[in-house]
Formats: structure tokens, C-alpha cells, sequence
């Protein structure tokens, strides 16, 4: 395997609350090699937003190693090494949608044409060509989180971490831009870590699926997923789509505790 993204050993979190310790990760192993597109699957407060979040340096672990590009979370924040999309949009209102992608190469104080330049090739990669004056309050839903994905792909990072990018759109628009998402990952070779609550939405963006489980959040189950990368809607309708979404549900139910 080449030298991999993320190499995670023996990863574990947990976060002093006023009700006590909260185990958000547990002895998480993982490693992701170069190109790969990773999902994150599993219920809710299985830590998958806590995973992505240390890998980001926007939380630290308190147990285990982990490298994000071969350095420490903190030193790959430093270099701009990923680009992370949040779950709601988080553009700036008064901004227009060129603003709001140019603003990180503002930031790192590339001058004024090159940013624009690269903020609207940028925009033209998610198909929002046209829309560089507009305001984010002008766009739909699904526009307003592509804008989000430009910005995040700004610094040109390999790797683009993503938190339940589409949770919030309606079920045509989500499978737009997962066509999207895919024909870009495709195209940039760039490393995906993506957090889904959705089978179907994993097994058609992933080559790879890391199941987990709550209760203390921890990897259950890693599971190919080798649909090739020609992937168009229609394979879902397949048996070996199916079958991957089947083993998927099992390593759900599997790790599904029924404490509440
Ligand atoms: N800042 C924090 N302080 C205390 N506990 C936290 C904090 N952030 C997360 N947790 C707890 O850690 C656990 C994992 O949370 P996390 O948000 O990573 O789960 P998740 O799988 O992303 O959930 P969801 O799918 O609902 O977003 C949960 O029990 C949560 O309550």
C-alpha cells in the first residue's frame, strides 16, 4: 500500500462532560490509502463526526496515534492539507458565492486575479458556472452546499473530508450530486472521508465502507465496496450493489444496541 493519508492506531476519545466521561472513540484502526473513498456509516453518536473532527485537528484524541499525510493532525491543518465540508452550507450571507470561495485564498493572502481565477475553476468543477455573483440567499439548497464543496477544494487539498454533505436535501438533489461528487472524485484522484447516515449513498460513492457502533463509538466492520468507478444511478438496481447493501445493514444490526 503507498504511504497512506490516514493512518489511524489505537485512536480513542474521550470527552470530560459534566455527566461524566463520554467514550466517543474506541481503539479505532483504520488506514485510508491515496485516491480512496472512504465512508463513514453507522447511527447516530457512533462518533463519526468526533472521527472526522481529529483528523481535521478541530478535536484532539486523548488516546492512540494518528497521521494525516504522514505529520500530525495540527501540522496538516497547518499546511492546508484537507479541505472539510460541514454539514449545513456555512457560507457568508454578505458575500457573494465568488466571495465566499475566494475567501480562503484570501486568508492565505493569494493575490486578487489569481484567487478569482481559482475560485471560479472551482465553481465551474461543481457546475456552478455563471452563479459567481450571486448570493448565497439566491441559490437552492443543493447549490448553496455545492458552493461549500468549491470552497473546500480551494486550497487545490488532496483530501477532502465530508460531514453528511447532502443529509439535508431532498432525495432528487441528493442523488444529483452524488453523480456529481463522484464524476469529481473521479476526475481529481482526491482522497474522500465522507460521513453518511445512508446506506445507499455509501455503497454507491465508496470503495470502501467503515462500519461503526455507539456506545463507545468504535469501527465494526470494513467492507469493499468494488463497483469499479463507472458508476451510474441505475446500479443500484444491481445485485452486487444490493449485496453490498445488505452486508452493510448487517454490520448496522450487528453493532445496534437496543438500550434505549
Ligand atoms: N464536544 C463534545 N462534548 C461532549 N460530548 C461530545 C462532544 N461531541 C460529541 N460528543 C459525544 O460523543 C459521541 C459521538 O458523537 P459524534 O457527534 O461524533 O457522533 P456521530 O456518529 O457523528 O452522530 P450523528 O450521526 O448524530 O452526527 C456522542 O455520544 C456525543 O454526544
Amino acid at each position: 500500500m503507498a504511504e497512506p493519508v490516514i493512518a489511524a492506531r489505537d485512536l480513542s476519545l474521550v470527552f470530560t462532560t459534566r455527566d461524566g466521561p463520554v467514550q466517543a472513540l474506541s481503539q479505532v484502526n483504520l488506514d485510508i490509502a491515496p485516491g480512496e473513498f472512504i465512508s463513514l456509516i453507522g447511527p447516530s453518536g457512533c462518533g463519526k463526526t468526533t472521527l472526522l473532527r481529529v483528523i481535521a485537528d478541530l478535536e484532539r484524541a486523548t488516546g492512540g496515534r494518528i497521521a494525516v499525510n504522514g505529520r500530525t493532525p495540527e501540522q496538516a491543518r497547518l499546511a492546508r492539507d484537507y479541505g472539510y465540508v460541514f454539514q449545513a452550507p456555512a457560507l457568508f450571507p454578505w458575500r457573494t458565492i465568488l466571495g465566499n470561495v475566494m475567501l480562503p485564498l484570501e486568508v492565505m493572502g493569494i493575490p486578487r486575479a489569481e484567487r478569482a481565477a481559482r475560485a471560479k475553476a472551482q465553481l465551474a468543477l461543481v457546475n456552478l458556472a455563471g452563479f459567481e455573483r450571486k448570493f448565497p440567499w439566491q441559490l437552492s439548497g443543493g447549490m448553496q452546499q455545492r458552493a461549500s464543496i468549491a470552497r473546500a477544494l480551494a486550497f487545490a487539498p488532496k483530501l477532502l473530508l465530508m460531514d453528511e454533505p447532502f443529509g439535508a436535501l431532498d432525495e432528487i438533489v441528493r442523488d444529483h450530486l452524488n453523480e456529481q461528487l463522484l464524476k469529481l472524485w473521479a476526475a481529481t484522484g482526491k482522497t474522500v472521508v465522507f460521513v453518511t447516515h445512508s446506506i445507499p449513498e455509501a455503497v454507491f460513492l465508496s470503495t470502501r465502507i467503515v462500519v461503526m457502533s455507539p456506545r463507545p463509538g468504535r469501527i465494526t466492520d470494513i467492507i469493499d465496496c468494488d463497483l469499479g468507478p463507472d458508476r451510474p444511478l441505475e446500479i443500484r438496481e444491481t445485485p452486487a450493489f444490493l449485496r453490498i447493501a445488505q452486508r452493510v445493514r448487517e454490520g448496522l444490526r450487528a453493532g445496534h444496541s437496543y438500550d434505549v
